[in-house]
């Protein structure tokens, strides 16, 4: 089969990661895989020369000189032994590894008049190597556009036509929500567009007959993330991240002087970067599209909160307005009109700033890596299955699962926001933006907005919760604690900060958190705190008389295994001691993600942003072996004798810290120096513990923000339970749990029914929800396609892979 991929409209990060995947994960299927350049305008332009000749020609050409290259690799290696003893590299693979093109793209020399050049050809064919190194390039590579032509019917008809000329049987589309209503506006009218052509004698009987079915698979690519059915679009994690690292630089100069910031962000239809930044940038006032502010004139709204900010004594005010704001009549609010209500209103200093497209560039985070990544491969597993019968899918992500949705369906479900807000139906646009949407947004007015007499519930209910950190530090928990005490006051309970964990209870290490206090923890690395990994059996008896002592009526501990552990001690404990009759929740976050049958703790996603990107993984759980490393090697030799020849190509090995304690770093190091010979040199770097401190990234932040809410919820409903219960009370086990994520899910999972789940001498789960993950690593990085590896032996353990 033949598949083509393109980006369409506003650029984002994770674009290119999204192209490397798609190509390689079709190649590795035995698809010949295309680029379209400059999007639906490069659909439209099509190619003005027979490219599957001239591809063809320049196929057999690389290919020749791949195996060439390989040969020569071969002589000129010191080693005596041949390349590929007993196996040979994938055929496929060869013939798709490289057609020279994504050199011209990647340099940005695609239209170069002086040599080769792709000047004329939109729809391009490319391998394996064409797309190498592109997963952490920012925007996109093969070009984008708003296409005015592909909005027209003939635009589309010259589309179909080009598509197939070149005998393409799929395409993948990447990007918002007007590409892939777009997709979806070809894709319902292919059927009268290919007997158009036909009609009037452009296509053939057989062409109608090969093309009788598009399949079309949409990949939602753009900051905004604005579609419906996916928790998150490519591009939008990278966004965030710029805005809240310009967040952050404001806040420190607008603290300096007292003044107040309107931050204007991109956004054009949607406020999730808006609402995103306002939870992890800790901002005082938001403006969205879909929920304009209830109060009539909105200027009364927003002064009465900031003045009650000041009155308190904050010293910085931050207002993020995303840009299509409006108003309940739908007129804009803009930045530079807030600022004038602030001046006059309330005599502040005020600037804007408007952080523009340095929002949208860039290279990508972490997770616009991954997330393209694993989409781009379920997008070419679902074009594979498409059936004329089958709907065309859109590739989303629900928490932490991949999903297939109807493309029509999103496409749909999108429209209803835009249709409710014209409506002025901002609680229905609000709703329709989904689940996650509302709770982030109920979340910055639960954590942003200072309490009042009106926000607090009923004194019997109120709370003197317990707030400690465990284990190692990560990013997010000090925007979780920042997250709990801003609730625990809104709501009338009072937060209570044990510092320095277990050690620090018993040492009287104390007191209450207030509101502004912990105003500016969002950003903080480490453990405001103070962490360490005493766990409750120190002296359990003395825990649970400081419990007694500062009257605590539920505890949250926040921190990695030690955490689980710890809340296991005491739910134990609840047999000899009352003070445990509480609700205890434990909220992971550690950098290792290795609490049992959570799939994402705090923190692990600030770690990943410094390391992401590998072509061979070391882990624990499957220990190195010497027939590994043995095999290791002779992959990297034969992966570097396929590198053209004379260019450098940098790989990156990660090796864990605890995969094994004979093959160090140090060892595989020297061993791989060794053995490149005249191929490759090998280097070490270990990242240490600067993979525990540093900023939390946004995704860190916003998530502990919601997480705590979650636990606070919790507590609420199982203290009304056990306070209904009198002075007997004797809390269930299931009052003592853990909240994790499992696939699409939050799930509460009682710390009794996590410890069965446990492998508590290696201090992780029995389960490990990202083999599939490694394996797609590796699979990616074509190492068993290298080692001539065939796929149904890739499972079996004697070849560990
Ligand atoms: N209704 C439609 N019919 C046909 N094509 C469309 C339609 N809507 C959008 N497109 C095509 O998709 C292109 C991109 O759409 P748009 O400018 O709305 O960006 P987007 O995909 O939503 O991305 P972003 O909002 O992130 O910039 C348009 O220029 C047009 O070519
Ligand atoms: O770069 P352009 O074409 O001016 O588009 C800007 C728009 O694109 C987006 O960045 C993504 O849709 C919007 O937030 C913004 O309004
Ligand atoms: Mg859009």
């Amino acid at each position: 089969m033949k598949i083509a991929i393109l980006t369409s409209g506003g650029d984002s990060a994770g674009m290119n990661a999204v192209v490397r995947s798609v190509v390689r994960s079709g190649i590795l299927k035995g698809c010949e895989m295309w680029v379209v350049r400059e999007g639906y305008e490069g659909l439209v332009r099509g190619n003005t020369q027979a490219a599957e000749e001239q591809a063809e020609l320049v196929n057999a050409a690389a290919e020749a000189e791949v195996l060439n290259d390989a040969a020569n690799a071969q002589k000129e290696s010191k080693q005596a032994q041949p390349l590929l003893p007993g196996r040979k590299p994938d055929e496929n693979l060869i013939h798709n590894l490289r057609f020279g093109d994504g050199d011209l793209l990647k340099d940005g020399t695609s239209e170069y008049v002086g040599g080769r050049t792709l000047k004329g050809r939109y729809i391009v064919r490319v391998g394996w190597d064409d797309v190498r190194g592109w997963y952490s390039q920012g925007g996109t590579l093969i070009g984008t556009a708003r296409s005015a032509t592909f909005r027209t019917h003939e635009g589309r008809l010259a589309a179909a036509h080009n598509l197939i000329k070149e005998g393409i049987d799929a395409i993948v589309v990447c990007g918002g929500d007007g590409s892939l209503t777009g997709a979806d506006v070809f894709r319902s009218e292919w059927p009268d567009l290919i007997q158009e052509l036909h009609n009037q004698g452009i296509i053939s009987d057989a062409q109608v007959q090969k093309h009788s079915h598009l399949r079309i698979c949409g990949l939602v690519g753009s900051i905004d993330n604005d579609m419906s059915l996916t928790d998150l679009t490519i591009g939008a994690p990278t966004a965030l991240q710029r805005i809240c690292e310009a967040i952050d630089n404001i806040n420190s100069t607008a603290y300096s002087h007292s003044r107040a910031f309107v931050v204007e962000v991109m956004g054009r239809d949607c406020g999730w970067l808006a609402v995103l930044a306002g939870v992890a940038g800790g901002a005082d006032f938001i403006f969205i599209p879909e929920r304009p502010p209830k109060a009539n004139p909105w200027e009364d709204e927003l002064c009465a909160e900031i003045k009650k900010h000041r009155s308190i004594g904050k010293r910085k005010t931050i207002v993020i307005v995303a840009e299509g704001a409006h108003d309940a009549e739908l007129n804009p609010i803009r930045a530079e009109y807030i600022k004038e209500v602030l001046t006059d209103r309330l005599g502040l200093d005020t600037r804007v700033t408007t952080l523009g497209h340095t929002q949208r560039g860039g290279p990508p985070c972490a997770m616009d890596r991954i997330l393209p990544t694993l989409q781009g491969v379920e997008a070419v597993e679902a074009i594979l299955e498409a059936k004329p019968g089958t709907p065309s899918y859109m590739i989303g992500i629900q928490e932490n699962k991949i999903i297939r949705v109807p493309l029509m369906e999103a496409v749909e479900k999108t429209r209803d926001v835009a249709r409710a807000v014209k409506a002025k139906d901002f609680a229905k646009a609000l709703a329709a933006r989904g689940s996650e949407f509302v709770e982030y947004f109920e979340a910055f007015s639960a954590v942003a907005s200072l309490f009042d007499e009106s926000t607090q519930i009923a004194p019997e209910l109120r709370m003197r919760i317990g707030i400690v950190h465990m284990g190692a530090p990560a990013g997010g928990m000090n925007a979780a604690t920042r997250a709990l005490a801003r609730y625990c006051i809104r709501q009338g309970h009072v937060p209570i900060a044990i510092h320095n964990g277990f050690r620090g209870l018993l040492d009287d290490n104390v007191d209450e958190l207030s509101w502004l206090g912990v105003d500016a923890w969002s950003a903080r690395g480490g453990s405001e705190l103070g962490t360490n990994r005493s766990l409750p059996s120190i002296d359990i008896g003395t825990v649970a008389s400081q419990f007694q002592k500062y009257g605590l009526d539920s505890l949250v501990i926040i921190g990695g295994f030690e955490g689980f552990h710890a809340l296991l001690q005491l739910e134990e404990g609840r047999k000899h001691y009352p003070a445990f009759h509480i609700p205890m929740v434990h909220l992971p976050a550690t950098i290792s993600n290795n609490v049992p049958m959570t799939e994402y703790s705090l923190g692990s996603d600030t770690s990943l942003n410094a390391l992401t990107g590998a072509t061979l993984v070391y882990t624990p759980e499957d220990p190195i072996t010497l027939d590994m490393l043995r095999r290791d090697v002779r992959f990297l030799k034969t992966r570097y004798a396929y590198d053209v020849k004379g260019r450098r190509e940098g790989r990156i090995i990660i090796r864990n810290e605890a995969s094994s304690n004979v093959y160090s770093t140090s060892v595989l190091t020297k061993m791989f120096q060794e053995e490149g010979g005249n191929l490759f040199d090998a280097r070490s770097a270990s990242l240490g513990h600067t993979l525990q401190g540093g900023v939390p990234s946004p995704l860190d932040r916003a998530r502990a923000v919601r997480l705590s809410l979650q636990c606070m919820a919790f507590i609420e409903t199982h203290h009304k339970i056990l306070l209904d219960q009198g002075q007997k009370r004797s809390a269930d086990p299931e009052t003592a749990a853990v909240i994790t994520i499992q696939s699409s899910s939050l799930e509460w999972v009682p710390v009794q029914v996590m410890h069965q789940h446990a492998d508590m001498v290696n201090r992780r789960g029995k389960e490990v929800w990202w083999a599939g993950v490694k394996e797609l690593t590796e699979n990616l990085g074509a190492k068993p396609q290298f080692l001539g590896i065939r796929k149904e032996e890739m499972k079996s353990s004697s070849l560990g892979i």
